[in-house]
């Protein structure tokens, strides 16, 4: 099958497409992460975007299902140098080819991903859109340059939660006194494996819809305010800024990516975006108060900005060591905490999931 790829700056790319026939449009974002391709593309966080993997061959331990982070793919097609045709691993049921084509989502290969990654580093992400089916690369380039724009608030209200929904915590794993502490978990498209982790631990969850307003919140009774990951600009997720405002200081509030832009914010800081983002599995990230590095799985575009966290009570407690941007912060009187990275990983590296959620059960009073 025919397939291009065209950028806002005109550049067209031929390949050979592979997944659905169709048109996907969105920000052309890279990831450096070699593995974990079942799980990136089923983060709700990549909605709006058109994944590109840096590593050259994508696809070759097939696709189980296993690891997803959702029900579905949520970017919106796929840019590879080369998609494996013969897939092995005892656990696969099907190609990435094939997994795409269900999902209805258009790939694309025999792209020179170096020199698309090299061209997003010097001149910053661009909007492209994936066309396969076809190899006009006119109408590409068109296409990336005048697709109608889905407004941030539209992306979250793509992935959130329908309704409100209650996870009771893995039975006896709760460890401490009292009995299973209860987090409610604001949905702007979480990904499973942060359910996953709070649940392991015994935590209650109560998943609300990105527009739930802080008096239903309360109805809930819950222990802790808990932000999830999600798409788009942190600036637009209005309702869970407000969550954050509304019960900072009176129950501990955590959260991991869009989270912890979204609580900077409410606690008065500035967010930005950042000129490609950081996507992979292998980003090195400084503890700045353990002195330690770690090694973090990362998907995010935007960033809290360091200078703007005076006055907020909030301190940086971790630094990306590649360019010092801003990775968690922490409230100094507080128990208001958050990191940009993904403790959770999937995919990626553990080497932050039992700081990060062992705090989480420390600041609800559990036993470590
Ligand atoms: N993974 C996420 O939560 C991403 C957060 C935000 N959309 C960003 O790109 O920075």
């Amino acid at each position: 099958m025919k397939a291009v790829l065209g950028l806002e700056d005109g550049t067209v790319i031929k390949g050979t497409g592979f997944g659905a026939e169709g048109t996907a449009c969105g920000e052309l974002v890279f990831t450096t992460q070699f593995t974990g391709y079942e799980e990136a593309l089923t983060d709700p966080s990549y909605k709006g975007q058109i994944l590109m993997f840096t590593n050259p061959l994508i696809g070759n331990y097939g696709v189980s299902g296993e690891r997803f982070q959702s029900d579905n793919i949520h970017a919106e097609g796929l840019v590879v140098r080369e998609a494996c045709k013969n897939p092995y691993h005892y656990k696969s049921t099907r190609s990435i080819h094939k997994f795409l084509e269900d999902e209805g989502k258009p790939g694309i290969e025999g792209v020179d991903t170096r020199m698309l990654t090299i061209g997003a580093r010097e001149h910053g992400t661009m909007r492209a859109a994936l066309i396969t089916g076809s190899d006009d690369g006119e109408e590409a380039v068109d296409v990336a340059r005048n697709f109608p724009q889905v407004t941030d608030e539209e992306l979250i209200a793509r992935v959130t939660c329908r309704e409100p929904h209650f996870i009771q915590g893995a039975p006896g794993a709760w460890k401490g006194s009292g009995k299973p502490k209860h987090a409610v978990v604001v949905d702007l498209g979480i990904k499973r494996n942060i359910i996953n982790n709070l649940h392991r631990r015994g935590i209650d969850l109560t998943l609300v819809p990105a527009t739930t307003k802080p008096k239903e919140i309360a109805g809930y009774e819950p222990d802790m305010l808990f932000i999830s990951n999600g798409p788009g600009d942190p600036e637009k997720a209005t309702d869970a800024i407000n969550a954050v405002k509304a019960f900072a200081g009176t129950i501990p509030v955590a959260g991991i990516c869009f989270g912890h832009q979204i609580i900077s914010l409410a606690m008065g800081a500035r967010t930005y975006k950042l000129k490609f983002g950081h996507r992979g599995g292998n980003q090195p990230v400084k503890d700045l108060i353990e002195n330690k590095i770690f090694i973090s799985s990362q998907n995010h575009g935007y960033a809290v900005d360091a200078d703007s966290l005076e006055g907020t009570g909030l301190y940086v407690k971790y630094l990306n060591a590649n360019d010092k941007t801003v990775e968690g912060v922490s409230h100094k009187d507080l128990d208001i905490f958050s990191v940009q990275f993904h403790p959770e990983a999937q995919a990626g590296p553990l080497d932050t999931e039992e700081t990060f959620f062992g705090k989480v059960v420390k600041v609800l009073g559990g036993d470590l």
